[in-house]
């Protein structure tokens, strides 16, 4: 069957069933999806055997990350006033904007505590590589459909992961609850939920090759954020 005729059965049959294209594409992808939100970085600091050195060069390199997301942020801010059908969009988007705003003086404490100087951390290449898709994304060539699914993604990944090193059975030392309670909490749960009920209603309205583009970057922001995690051992 030809790859476009093939899209268009996917579609239809997509159209009967009830689940969600986010959803779907989770399942579709559960290794790559479970090795993001399940990595060994996260299951050492759930078990609690982390080692100091892999937490500060996370900590270091995701607060490069977190300065890059910002505009990304804002970006998709000025997509969703231009593309978006629904006012309410903008205040969800709005919403994290103001939890990165209370990130960036945490990740400068949280510095502080563990004596990570965050002026003279060099940025490894997972993270220069991952902060460049961040740029390109924001291109007002990139359609918000894309843009939106990419940051729903990328807060996902980090809300899965945390909340899973505080449920039950877990071993986290005293001194990083705060850190996984940062993304881990029910609030933030809410609000990547809200981010894909936006991207699953503008997945419904769009074209074919809109959503083959979103489904794409969902892979590769699982992809990225793997590696992401990778540097913490390197
Ligand atoms: C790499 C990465 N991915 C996601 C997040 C959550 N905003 C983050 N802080 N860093």
């Amino acid at each position: 069957m030809e790859t476009e005729e093939a899209s268009e059965v996917e579609a239809e049959k997509f159209k009967s069933n009830k689940t969600n294209r986010t959803e779907s594409w989770v399942q579709k992808h559960t290794s790559i999806y479970k090795q993001a939100t399940r990595h060994p970085f996260i299951l050492s600091i759930r078990d609690g055997t982390i080692d100091s050195s892999s937490f500060n060069k996370w900590l270091g390199q995701d607060y490069i990350y977190v300065r890059a997301f910002v505009p990304f942020v804002a970006s998709l801010l000025v997509k969703a006033c231009e593309e978006s059908d629904d006012s309410s969009d903008m205040d969800i988007i709005l919403g994290g904007m103001a939890s990165l705003n209370d990130e960036i003086p945490w990740f400068k404490e949280e510095a502080s505590r563990w004596e990570v100087s965050l002026t003279t951390v060099v940025p490894q290449r997972a993270n220069v590589t991952y902060c460049s898709l961040l740029k390109r994304l924001m291109s007002s060539e990139i359609e918000y459909t894309v843009a939106i699914t990419a940051f729903w993604a990328i807060e996902t990944v980090y809300q899965e992961s945390f909340a899973h090193c505080l449920e039950d059975g877990s071993k986290i030392p005293e001194e990083l609850k705060q850190t996984c309670q940062r993304w881990g909490n029910s609030g933030f749960g809410q609000y990547c939920h809200s981010l894909q009920n936006i991207a699953d209603r503008c997945l419904e309205k769009a074209s074919i090759d809109i959503i083959a583009k979103a489904e794409r970057v969902f892979l590769t922001v699982l992809e990225h954020e793997v590696e992401f995690w990778n540097m913490s051992k390197g």
